[in-house]
């Protein structure tokens, strides 16, 4: 056993149990209030049945008392098919209580998926270089999935114990008011035991959801194309299966505690079981001696006793269903709690704007508080020019473009397009406007042809033939066996990079956004690839208005603009011309990537 085997393996006496507030209550409510007709059906189809259920024992006692003795057969039958009616009846009644339970759960499921879903499409990019592998998985699932035992152990369970309780006790008390007290005394032995486990069991159900959330984020984190090729690279693989060993290990630990901690209580509960009836057995018996009870009586109370202690121990256990459930609720809500930080704003409008000027007034930004990322950034990206961005690495370059859609907010200053701020557009219009190609190009793992029609999903073959020859993409997709129709496997693994860069290229080309953002691709390419990757970045930018990431001297040499940035500040502002002869950082960048050679061909 590993360091946190069995025997070391300690609850958490103090693992934080939620408030029971009013105000959650209410907030779990309003998920039922689209259903509370098939809840209420519930739980009057519990209170008829927990009626019935009283019914066999009492038709049981007439039998023994009434139908034997005097040998009256029509009776016999009588009672047979009555008891035999009322458990059918009962039985058909929970088939139709089990359609409903799971009905509500489902969909109530189904509305929280749904609601996390697309609160998690709001959610800021940010959240996302944030979270957990793994967790957003492990919420979607898991822990809405947990709903339906909520409602199960909580609401249903609640209702169906209470009614069977009262139902039962009451019918003792009335059937033979001694033997009922006596009866009823044994029901609060049950409280102790149940509670004490309904705490433990708490305490395990809250580390063995931690253990599976973190399980998750080890399958994620090494198990996805990314994942794996970093392990089997630097090869990990034996660290990474000894960390998700010994959280399997803590699994399955828990688990068998679990189970242990299970059976313990019901051999407590079953001993208890057994006490009641031997206890109304001897007292029944002592007053059948003395004529003051009939066999049936004790009979039909033994069996009312056993209808007894099962809703005690589950009622008693309530408090833990409810802490848990809640519990439940609270991560749930914790998501749905999360402030969407970019959002439309209450006025925001289409962005009708014909000049698309990109202006940069005194923007800083920063995405940790006390290190900025960008400082005073002001420029102009005028309309239909081509604007490159360049500076060493960690300058600000990425940060820069990200603002332009705001897969971030900037801190402070302005972004306009066309003499608007950035924010009077709504998120979506401002968007549509913008295409944006990144070094590593996102493909899903469909066809070329899927993954082109993302942009514009009418598009025409033969639209989608253009945007590739633009592209420079189409007569390498020909060449493949399976053309347009070739899968490209996870994150587009199957192609080269230039490829992938190209396609995603054609992409935009399809979707002719009249603002592109371009992040060049640094890797060295060969120069047939160069030129392919230059013609299709030339065919991408025409008569645009583009910000380049800009790594090649083509690309350089073909902007209009070029900002030098250093350290989150604009440093050198120009032409390459301009700036060559400044002799400043540009000068300097620009001889290490390209070479004295470079610099002669241009003097
Ligand atoms: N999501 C993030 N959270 C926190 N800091 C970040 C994040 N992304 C970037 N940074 C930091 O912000 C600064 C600017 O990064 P940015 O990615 O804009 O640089 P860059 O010029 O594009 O660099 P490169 O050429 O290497 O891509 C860096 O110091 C970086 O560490």
């Amino acid at each position: 056993m590993g360091p946190h085997g069995f025997g070391r393996m300690k609850y958490d006496k103090n693992a934080q149990k939620p408030n029971i507030t009013k105000a959650i209550l209410l907030r779990i409510a309003k998920y039922f209030i689209p259903y509370w007709k098939q809840t209420t059906l519930v739980v009057l189809i519990l209170l008829v049945t927990s009626v019935l259920g009283i019914l066999p024992p009492i038709i049981i006692q007439h039998i023994v008392d009434t139908a034997l003795p005097n040998k009256d057969l029509s009776l016999l039958i009588y009672l047979v098919l009555a008891s035999l009616s009322t458990t059918i009846i009962s039985e058909l009644l929970g088939v139709w209580q089990n359609y409903l339970n799971a009905y509500v759960s489902q969909k109530i499921i189904y509305d929280m998926r749904n609601q996390m879903y697309l609160h998690l499409q709001q959610m800021p990019y940010q959240f996302y270089s944030n979270v957990k592998q793994g967790e957003v998985i492990t919420r979607m699932t898991a822990d809405i999935s947990g709903v339906k035992a909520v409602f199960d152990s909580t609401i249903v369970s609640f209702a169906n114990n209470l009614f069977i309780l009262i139902s039962t006790a009451t019918t003792l008390l009335i059937v033979n008011w001694r033997l009922g007290i006596l009866g009823l005394i044994i029901v609060p032995l049950f409280i102790l035991p149940t509670r004490k486990m309904g705490n433990v069991r708490w305490n395990i159900a809250k580390q063995t959801q931690e253990k599976t959330s973190e399980q998750n984020h080890i399958i994620q984190e090494t198990l996805n194309i990314s994942g794996y090729l970093l392990m089997k690279l630097f090869t990990k693989e034996q660290r990474e299966f000894k960390n998700f060993d010994e959280i399997n290990v803590q699994a399955t630990n828990l688990k068998i505690k679990e189970s242990m901690a299970g059976r313990w209580f019901m051999m407590i509960l079953s001993t208890f079981t057994s006490i009641g009836p031997m206890l109304i057995y001897l007292y029944g018996g002592y007053l059948f001696i003395h004529g003051q009870i009939t066999v049936g009586a004790i009979i039909s109370f033994v069996a009312l006793l056993g209808r007894l202690y099962g809703p005690v121990g589950q009622l008693t256990n309530l408090y833990v269903n409810i802490t848990s459930s809640i519990a439940l609720f609270e991560r749930i809500f914790e998501y749905f709690d999360m402030k969407l930080t970019i959002k439309d704003r209450d006025d925001a409008t289409e962005m009708n704007v014909t000049h698309l000027d990109i202006e940069f007034n005194d923007v800083s930004f920063s995405y940790q508080k006390d290190k900025t990322a960008l400082q005073n950034i002001s420029f102009i990206a005028p309309s239909g020019t081509m604007t490159a961005l360049v500076g060493p690495s960690g300058a600000g370059k990425t940060t820069i473009t990200n603002l332009i859609p705001r897969l971030y907010d900037f801190t402070s200053g302005s972004i306009k397009i066309g003499g608007r701020d950035i924010r009077e557009f709504t998120l979506e219009s401002l968007r549509s406007h913008i295409g944006l190609v990144t070094q590593d190009s996102y493909l899903f793992n469909g066809t070329i042809k899927e993954n082109l029609l993302y942009a514009s999903p009418d598009a025409s073959d033969e639209e989608i033939t253009n945007a590739c020859k633009a592209a420079y993409i189409h007569d390498f997709i020909m060449d493949l066996p399976n053309g347009y129709e070739t899968i490209v496997g996870n994150r587009g693994i199957k192609l080269s990079g230039g490829e992938k860069q190209r396609i995603s290229i054609a992409r935009v080309l399809l979707k002719n956004p009249e603002i592109i953002i371009l992040d060049e691709a640094t890797s060295s390419l060969d120069t047939l690839s160069e030129f392919y990757i230059q013609s299709a970045i030339q065919g991408l930018l025409k008569n645009k208005t583009s910000i380049v990431i800009a790594h090649r001297l083509s690309t350089i040499m073909a902007a209009d603009h070029i900002i030098v940035l250093k350290d989150g500040q604009i440093v050198e502002e120009g032409k390459n011309e301009e700036l060559l002869m400044q002799n400043g950082l540009y000068k300097e960048l620009y001889n290490k990537q390209f070479g004295r050679k470079a610099i002669a061909s241009i003097e």
